[in-house]
């Protein structure tokens, strides 16, 4: 049974999830190599907390769980019953910490990863024992997302997948057991395929970035939060789409490389709402309204989608 869990990396995913967690009346460890990284989850945590509360996730009777942090990685993971590794995506690095926490762990602790999308038949060939290791991908913003998509890699053992799936639904959300180890997984091949024509249409001209996301928000978003793709198929009718796609799958990007305009505002450094501009431009003032706002936008949905109000 999993009672402590250890978080490596606090980025932009492990503050969210520690308080998730917790919620759970989970003990969890928190551990980031960067100081300035565990300051900033530090703080990140009352606003994770404060939206759970308007998502009305009660505290099971036990209570909440805590959130320790510390900069001592053998801290963070000494009794922990399940790892889960969330640093950056790069398998370098995420070995790196593999081959770091392999003697300090027991033989059957779970290591799980939040890659998104790394297989992790790759992962688990730079850890001893690859029968604990098992995909555990979240998506962002992780204390508000219910869904979890659970993978195995080839050496995964069925038991770590089910004590996963179980310890996923035991606090309330929502395991999704992806059948195989593709990469991407299933969610973000799914928005991967939608992120490489929304970028080839900015980037040939054919809508301005800001509709083209009014476009897909109010198109396709609110629609498919309800009606899920397999189910719109049935509610277009197939014969519509077996029209349509017969002359369009041959029309849309078929890219194999990142597209240019994402190359050159990385190599810019404009990553996005962490550096202050990437598709669109933020201050810190901004940047605060607009993820509250998101966040309250989040939780009404969620709450009318599980029939809550
Ligand atoms: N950003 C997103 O929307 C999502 C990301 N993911 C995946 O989760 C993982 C983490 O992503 P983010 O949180 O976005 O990354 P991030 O870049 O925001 O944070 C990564 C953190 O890891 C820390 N770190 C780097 N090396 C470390 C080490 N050796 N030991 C401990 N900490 C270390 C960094 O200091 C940083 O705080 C990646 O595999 C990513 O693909 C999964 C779902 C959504
Ligand atoms: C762009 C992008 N890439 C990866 C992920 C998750 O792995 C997300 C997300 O969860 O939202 C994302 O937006």
């Amino acid at each position: 049974m999993i009672q402590r869990i250890a978080i490596i990396g606090l980025g932009t995913m492990g503050p969210g999830m520690a308080a998730r967690l917790a919620r759970g009346d989970l003990q969890v460890t928190a551990y980031d190599v960067a100081p300035a990284a565990i300051e900033r989850a530090r703080a990140m945590l009352g606003t994770a907390e404060g939206v759970l509360d308007a998502l009305g996730i009660a505290p099971p009777p036990a209570g909440v769980g805590t959130v320790r942090f510390t900069d001592d990685l053998g801290e963070a993971v000494s009794g922990a019953d399940l790892i889960i590794e969330n640093v950056p995506e790069n398998i370098v690095v995420k070995a790196d910490v593999y081959r770091a926490i392999d003697g300090l762990i027991a033989s059957d602790t779970i290591v799980a990863s939040d890659t998104s999308g790394i297989p992790i038949t790759q992962l688990q060939a730079h850890i001893s024992h690859p029968e604990r290791m098992v995909g555990m991908h979240w998506s962002n913003p992780p204390h508000i997302i219910p869904m979890i998509e659970v993978i195995a890699g080839e050496k995964t053992a069925p038991q770590t997948v089910a004590t996963i799936r179980d310890l996923i639904r035991s606090i309330g959300l929502l395991p999704v057991v992806v059948k195989k180890d593709v990469p991407g997984f299933v969610e973000n091949r799914v928005l991967y395929a939608l992120l490489r024509e929304a970028v080839d249409l900015v980037e040939r001209g054919v809508i301005e970035p800001e509709d083209l996301d009014t476009c897909v928000s109010w198109g396709i978003g609110y629609k498919i939060a309800v009606v899920g793709p397999m189910a719109l198929l049935d509610m277009a009718g197939l014969d519509i789409y077996k029209s349509v796609s017969s002359f369009l799958n041959a029309d849309l990007s078929n890219r194999d490389d990142v597209a240019p305009m994402v190359l050159e505002k990385t190599g810019a450094s404009k990553l996005g709402i962490k550096s202050g501009e990437g598709m669109f431009s933020y201050t810190p003032e901004q940047t605060k309204a607009l993820q509250a706002d998101r966040a309250r936008k989040l939780v009404a949905v969620r709450r009318i989608l599980e029939g809550r109000e």
